[in-house]
């Protein structure tokens, strides 16, 4: 796939998108407010506007057992399953299979009201990164989404309002060793998520009204896809 015209924007994009899910909030440039948390999830944005749109770079942190970043990012990238947990996606298809780590999806979210409704046309990357610091370091996954635009498919002549996203999930997988050399069972399983959106939301919509969407339905989000993985991981063998 490195043949395809996307594929140096692909690599430039999601190497920088690891980039800073890596950063923690402490030491990233700007001042990160915590506006959400529950139990281990932590979410963060930033408040920014573009000629008077809402931007607010998100950054939510999360801790699950039990499952490895392999497979949180193999259900967040799979589009067969995206229906099940995504509950503001109204229909998802794949336009593209650029390579088998690599789709070109066009996704008609619901609408959300007061704002009008929303489409996003975006290819998705699921890459493997060896930690470089420590080869025995956490190994990471990453999906990488970010919004394209396709002369073919232009934005806004339907009834959707085109966003336009860069999203990366990125996961650490760590393995408590079990004792006496025993088998690794998902209860030595500890995954680190990261993830970071950036969503411009196309049209014009109040500031206060698309905080108040983001605020509720973020934390909805992650939770509600975490909570499917462990669901659809636990009677599963390991995918590391
Ligand atoms: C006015 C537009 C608001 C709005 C902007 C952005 C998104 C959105 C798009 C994509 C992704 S993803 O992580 O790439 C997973 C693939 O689906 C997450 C969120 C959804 C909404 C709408 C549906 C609301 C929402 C907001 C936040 C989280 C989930 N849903």
């Amino acid at each position: 796939h490195h043949g395809h015209h996307m594929w140096p924007e692909i690599e430039r994009v999601t190497m920088e998108q690891i980039h800073y899910a890596r950063l923690s909030v402490e030491d990233s440039v700007g001042v990160w407010q915590l506006f959400a948390e529950e139990g281990e999830m932590k979410m963060y944005r930033r408040e920014e506007e573009v000629n008077g749109m809402v931007i607010d770079p998100l950054k939510a942190c999360h801790v699950v057992k039990g499952v490895t970043g392999h497979e949180v990012c193999e259900y967040f990238f799979n589009p067969q399953y995206r229906l099940e947990w995504e509950a503001t996606v109204e229909t998802t298809t794949v336009l593209e299979k650029i390579a088998d780590d690599t789709l070109l999806f066009l996704q008609v979210h619901k609408r959300i009201w007061p704002a009008s409704q929303r489409d996003a046309l975006f290819w998705s990357h699921m890459r493997h990164v060896p930690d470089d610091k420590d080869q025995d370091g956490p190994d990471i996954w990453v999906v990488c989404n970010n919004s394209v635009d396709i002369p073919d498919l232009p934005a806004n002549t339907g009834k959707c309002v085109r966003l336009y996203l860069t999203v990366c999930l990125m996961c650490q997988t760590f393995v408590d060793p079990p004792k006496d050399g025993a088998k690794v069972t998902r209860n030595d399983l500890t995954c680190k998520i990261t993830y970071c959106s950036v969503v411009n939301p196309g049209g014009w919509a109040p500031p206060a009204v698309l905080r108040a969407v983001y605020k509720r339905e973020y934390p909805k989000f992650l939770k509600r896809f975490t909570n499917y993985v462990i669901d659809q991981c636990q009677d599963k063998p390991i995918l590391f």
